[in-house]
């Protein structure tokens, strides 16, 4: 079973589900793949071409979506991960119309990014296959220890460790920065005392990009580096380690267990940390019944409603669950919503030793001051 998973990310292996003339979101998930697999009788994920009848096709695809969207329900994740129903097409003369209705249009912000993604990582994938990042990544410089820098700067400072995130926009806030240089603000971060920085790279809602990562890396900056998007393939970490990750944000609230579980296991093939966020209790009990998670973050902004609420934190390192991060030896991280020396002393508190933080210093005319005020004196040394 586990040598079948594995190698259904494997390059050779290509899904013809379709005509080509199916829009692209349709294409099978990570997840989908693996059923796809056994659902054609193959034992070793290989491919087997079911294009030759249409109407088998609509029934297998069916099938694999239905079945996803059960798994995801046992494990309580609400966002679907592409339109359930499939954009339904109207054709008057040459013309061809879409209706919205409530199965392809998405519930909330994250099912949004989640299903825009799918879309942009599958024209990406056909412009950068897999064997071509592999090579990349044969060739590229080994990772840093994000790990390791978030313990060196707790034991240094007796302060959470700081990932400062290169943010420019936001969907909840809108543009945070008008002068946004990302190398000029990565520099002043690891000036003013960061651990780790975090650059966003998607560009339709944050305004991100992967040459911001890129140019990051190799501007001389030392501070390991997680790329901030939103994952939905793991052909996505192979391409966020092309481009200078050094660790990834995989988000609970949208990767079923199955996915986290190989997506940790890829990230640790190619150097990676995996970052997982989680939101509420459901998602922590979920990770934590996951073997070898290293780092959880708490995000206290719900993706869905935008709601901000440090006590996220606090709640979620509560009684059973603080005590199995602790056996563990796991590294929680707050995220989202950090403003004072107060909201940094309470997340503290709570239990994290290392803090996720981007508007509150992103904002500041000079990131690095912003950081010492962040934290109420200067970390830096
Ligand atoms: O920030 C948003 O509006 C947002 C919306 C939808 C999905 C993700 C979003 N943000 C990602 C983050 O969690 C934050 O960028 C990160 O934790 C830093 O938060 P903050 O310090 O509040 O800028």
């Amino acid at each position: 079973m586990e040598s079948m998973m594995m190698s259904a990310f494997s390059l050779n292996h290509t899904f013809k589900l379709r005509p080509s003339s199916t829009p692209i979101n349709y294409r099978p998930s990570l997840s989908c793949l693996r059923l796809k697999a056994q659902q054609s009788g193959t034992t070793d994920g290989t491919t087997t071409d079911v294009s030759s009848s249409d109407s088998k096709v609509d029934v297998t695809d069916f099938k694999v979506r239905n079945s996803q969207e059960e798994i995801s329900a046992t494990q309580g994740i609400k966002i679907r991960r592409r339109p359930p129903t499939g954009p339904p097409t109207h054709y008057v003369g040459p013309f061809q119309f879409r209706l919205q209705n409530e199965g392809n249009t998405p519930r909330n912000i994250l099912e949004e990014i989640v299903w825009n993604k799918d879309v942009e990582v599958a024209q990406m994938k056909s412009k950068k296959p897999l064997h071509t990042l592999s090579k990349v990544i044969k060739e590229a410089p080994p990772t840093k220890d994000f790990i390791g820098a978030l313990k060196a700067s707790y034991s240094r400072t007796g302060m959470p460790a700081l990932i400062a995130e290169v943010k420019k926009a936001s969907p909840s806030r809108g543009v945070i920065r008008e002068d946004f240089d990302p190398v000029e603000i990565a520099k002043a971060y690891e000036k003013g005392g960061a651990a780790c920085l975090s650059v966003l790279t998607d560009a339709k809602y944050f305004q991100g990009s992967f040459e911001n990562l890129e140019a990051i890396r190799k501007s001389g900056v030392t501070c390991p580096l997680l790329c901030k998007e939103f994952i939905v393939d793991a052909w996505q970490l192979y391409y966020a380690r092309a481009k200078g990750a050094d660790a990834v944000l995989l988000i609970a609230a949208v990767l079923q267990d199955l996915d986290i579980k190989y997506m940790t296991k890829i990230c640790k093939l190619i150097g990676l940390t995996a970052l997982v966020e989680v939101h509420d209790e459901n998602e922590m009990d979920r990770i934590l019944a996951i073997d070898g998670i290293e780092l959880i973050g708490i995000n206290n902004r719900n993706l869905e409603t935008f709601e901000v609420d440090i006590s996220n934190t606090k709640k979620l390192l509560e009684g059973e669950r603080g005590d199995k991060i602790r056996q563990k030896n796991i590294i929680v991280v707050g995220e989202s919503g950090l403003f004072t020396p107060d909201d940094v002393s309470y997340v503290q508190e709570a239990g994290v030793k290392a803090i996720l933080v981007g508007e509150s210093i992103v904002k500041q005319k000079d990131p690095t001051k912003g950081i010492a005020e962040l934290f109420g004196k200067d970390i830096s040394a």
